[in-house]
Formats: structure tokens, sequence, C-alpha cells
């Protein structure tokens, strides 16, 4: 109990004009924490809301928990819990009415289900009499989490749910994700931040619709293919024109104060004929070295592949 699993699944908007989610098929194990990674517009949302049920494929099936979207989906309803990107509470009740609002939708009230979000609930309880527009970032976050949480559901969708959130609060939402893992629930969350994908189980990297790899973040970054290098010059400016002129480096793009460098074929000696070629351009602060991809440079690697 608690799986998803996708078979081909489709949507496109406008009639058709804009391809929205492109044949997607993965499948999530029960209590699995669960990432959904890539940037806006990728296709995400569609997803999150089609195994929701709020939103119709044009292709493709899917089930959630062992029940069918199309057929089965007013036990989907009930047993899932459903957290959208953008805030989704009721601005104008109360941290409690909110909650009690949303407990009521289920039949069920605070107290039955209570340890499931006293963790979370207990550090906006101060805050209680509040209005849910009145709360700070994070605290939204929380009070939405609990919200999709006081059903007991079995399965969690959470759509971008630490996107304009501070990076403290990034960090307890994370930890509060592993607690309820802990609990069996499966975990489907979505995330442009490609740092937060190491914290998932098993990531999908997704782009223009389309899964790019499916697998543990530390199989998606192993599959790296050949060395990375990071490099540096005191002119970053002309380091990267040269870097672009050279014909045996693949890839090259900013990354904080380096560049990052990728070579068409791995020698073992690409190091030192890059600092020679940089030497012989006039570089001064030259630095190169060899580093491990993150989840970042494999996206971006992938997304290069998929464009050419
Ligand atoms: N109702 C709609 N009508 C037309 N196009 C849409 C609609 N909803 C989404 N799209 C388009 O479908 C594509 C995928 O959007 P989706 O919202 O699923 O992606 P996402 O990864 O969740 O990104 P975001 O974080 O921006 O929502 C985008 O090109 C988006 O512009």
């Amino acid at each position: 109990m608690g799986g998803v699993t996708l078979m081909n699944l489709t949507k496109t908007y406008d009639s058709g004009k804009v391809l929205a989610v492109d044949e997607v098929s993965f499948s999530v194990e029960p209590g699995e924490l669960f990432g959904l990674i890539g940037p806006d517009g990728a296709g995400k949302t569609s997803i999150f809301r089609i195994l929701t049920t709020v939103l119709l494929a044009d292709k493709g099936t899917a089930t959630v928990d062992g029940y069918d979207v199309v057929k089965d989906y007013q036990a989907i309803r009930n047993t899932v819990g459903y957290m959208p990107g953008r805030f989704s509470l009721y601005q104008d009740l109360t941290v409690e009415e909110n909650l009690t609002f949303f407990a009521t939708l289920f039949g069920t009230t605070i107290q039955k289900n209570y340890a499931l979000i006293k963790d979370i609930y207990e550090q906006i309880e101060p805050f209680k009499k509040r209005r849910a527009g009145k709360l700070s970032g994070g605290m939204k976050q929380k009070l939405a989490l609990c919200c999709a949480l006081i059903h007991k559901p079995t399965v969690l969708f959470l759509d971008e749910p630490t996107t304009g959130v501070d990076v403290v609060s990034r960090k307890e939402f994370w930890d509060m994700l592993k607690r309820l893992k802990q609990q069996g629930i499966t975990i489907l969350v979505s995330t442009p931040y490609m740092d937060e994908a190491t914290l998932c189980e098993r990531i999908a990297l997704i782009q223009t619709g389309k899964i790019l790899s499916i697998d543990t973040p530390e199989n998606v970054i192993n599959s790296y293919p050949g060395q990375l290098f990071a490099v540096k010059a005191d002119s970053i400016h002309q380091l990267l024109n040269d870097i672009r002129q050279n014909s045996s480096i693949r890839s090259s793009y900013a990354f904080g104060e380096y560049l990052h460098v990728s070579f068409r074929q791995d020698n073992g000696q690409n190091a030192q004929t890059l600092l020679q070629y940089l030497e012989q351009k006039k570089h001064t602060g030259i630095e190169v070295k060899p580093i491990r991809p993150t989840i970042e440079d494999r996206f971006i690697e992938l997304m290069t592949k998929q464009a050419d």
C-alpha cells in the first residue's frame, strides 16, 4: 500500500500546443521519499495535479495507493494529502480555524490524528489565533503541511513546498519530512532546488515534460560521464571566452566563483593541457582542479544532451 505508478502519462494545454508532460513513466515505492526535480515549467505541477485527481491526463495511466486516478478518483481524494505550490490556505481564517476546516472536510478532528502533526503543529501553536495571511512564509508552510496531513494520508504530495522559504526553514522542513517518512507515509516532493535532491531517497530529474534520469541521488551523480573540473582565473570573463574557443572542451558554465568544465575525451592529461593553454593566453591566478559533480552538473549535462 502507498505506492504510486505512472505509465506514459501525457498532458497538453492550449489544444495540444503546449506539451507539459511527455510520456512520463515511473513508480514510487510505498514509504519512499521521492523527489521530482526540475526548473519552473518542467511539468512538476501538472504531474502532481494529475496524481491528486484535480487534472485529467490526455494519455497514459496512473495509480496512487493502488487506485486508478480516473476511475477511483474519490478514493484517492480521501487517502492522499496534497500541499499545492501556491499557498492553499484560507488567509482570513486563523491557524486553528484552517486546521479545523481541513479536518472537518475529511470527516475527522484535530484530536484524532494529533500525533501525526504534533511535532509540526507545536511550532505554530503559539500563533493559533493569528490569521493565516499574517504568518511568515515558514509558518504558512508548516500550517499547510499540517492541513495536508490532518486526515492521515497514505501518500503525501508536496508541490514546491520550500519555494520562497528561507534557508533555515527549508532545512527544518526537510527534517520534518524525514520524521514523517518514519511513520510510513509515502512522500512525493517537487522542488526546483537541486541541493534538496540529495535529501530524497530517489529522484526523477525532469525538464520540458520529459524525465531525464531516475535513480538515487548518489547514482545520478555517479553516472556523470567523464571528469569534471572547477576552473578559476583572475579575469573570469576572459576565461569563459578562451575556454569556449577551445575545441577539446565539451561544456563550460559559471558555477559560483568557478567555471565548471568538462572535456570531449578524458585522457588523464586534460588538467595539465588546460593549464598550459590558459598560461599561453596570459591568464593569471589560474586554478584547475578535478571535482565531484553535483546533481546540478548532471542535470545540465543531461539537458545539453537532450537539446543536442
Ligand atoms: N493551465 C495551463 N494552460 C496553459 N499552459 C499551462 C497551464 N498550466 C501549465 N502550463 C504550461 O505547462 C508547462 C508545465 O507547467 P507546470 O506548472 O506543470 O510546471 P512546473 O514544473 O510545476 O513549473 P512551475 O513551478 O512554474 O509551476 C509550462 O510550460 C506551463 O507554462
